[in-house]
């Protein structure tokens, strides 16, 4: 059988929370972070770590069959690769930002020099809006920049905005994209195979993150009130109990609010009211 062959980012911001959620998936992630590749025969998988800024260009090649990287780094690559689902970490926003006070509108970007590690990015916003401006193309640490009076202008992933409270600087304009690690696969091509079974695993575990399971007694006259607040995803279990004229209830529930909902039935006579963490589903 062949194996699936998954690119996943070895370094930055993504490298920890991407082996974290595979290994939830129930995949072997590597040890050691010098590792460059990891064979998972159990599982049909063979791991590849690459820098996240490249793993798109091999997804969209076709050399690689999945990867999971950053939507900015999807965009700016240019590569034929497209994104699958969103994977809930590595949240950041890509912003225009300049020395605190100077600038308020993009329009003002006309004739600037822009420091930026995303060059491909931020020229097609150039372009989509007809602003002429021109790019530096940096590496990283790109807020210092300006006070080295190579660029104007930045534009820069912000995160806590911490770096460019530090370096003087403030975002100024609308967001020009929201990012989070993505997976990707190659755009308009087949799935690989083994690639329905890579997603659904990663599906279960977010699921698992995003939901708790609610588990409640209640007398039988208050059930449907009760149901109203925990349809679950399908239909909650209603179990009768050993106490006549009470059920007891489960059902999945957001985690997001989950303390709220808890009051709530409570107020109208749930006892016994437990929540527990999922690890894994299949829906
Ligand atoms: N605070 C953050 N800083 C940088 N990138 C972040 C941050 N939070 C999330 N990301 C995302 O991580 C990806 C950047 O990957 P990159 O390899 O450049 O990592 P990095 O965190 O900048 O690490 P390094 O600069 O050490 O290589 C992008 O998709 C970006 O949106
Ligand atoms: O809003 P914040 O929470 O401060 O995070 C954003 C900063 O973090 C990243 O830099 P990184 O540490 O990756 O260094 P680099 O510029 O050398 O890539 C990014 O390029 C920003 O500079
Ligand atoms: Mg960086």
């Amino acid at each position: 059988m062949s194996l699936l062959r998954v690119a996943v980012p070895n370094k930055g911001s993504l490298s920890q929370s991407a082996s974290e959620i595979l290994r939830e998936s129930g995949y072997r992630q590597r040890d050691d972070s010098k590792q460059l590749t990891l064979i998972d025969d159990e599982n049909g998988v063979e791991f590849f770590y690459l820098r996240p800024r490249d793993i798109a260009l091999y997804v969209g090649e076709g050399t690689l069959d999945v990867g999971i990287t950053g939507r900015d780094l999807l965009l700016d690559s240019g590569a034929q690769a497209h994104e699958v689902r969103s994977l809930g970490f590595g949240r950041s926003r890509f912003r225009f930002a300049g020395p605190a006070g100077r600038y308020t509108d993009l329009a003002e970007l006309a004739g600037l020099r822009i420091a930026t590690s995303y060059v491909g990015v931020v020229g097609a916003f150039l372009a989509e809006r007809g602003i002429e401006a021109s790019v530096v193309r940096l590496d990283g640490a790109v807020e210092t920049s300006i006070q080295l009076g190579v660029a104007d202008v930045v534009a820069d992933v912000v995160e806590t905005g911490s770096t460019l409270r530090q370096a003087g600087l403030e975002v100024f304009g609308e967001t020009i994209l929201e990012s989070e690690a993505v997976l990707v696969t190659r755009g308009g091509a087949e799935p690989p195979a083994g690639f329905e079974v890579f997603k659904r695993r990663l599906d279960g575990v977010l699921v698992a993150r995003s939901y708790v399971m609610m588990d409640y007694d209640i007398e039988s006259q208050h059930v449907s009130a009760a149901v109203a607040l925990t349809p679950g995803i399908e239909s909650p279990t209603v179990s009768p109990l050993h106490k006549d004229g009470w059920v007891a209830v489960r059902a999945m529930v957001p985690r997001a609010g989950a303390q709220r909902l808890m009051d709530e039935l409570w107020t109208i006579g749930a006892r016994g009211i437990l929540l527990t963490d999922i690890h894994a589903c299949r829906l």
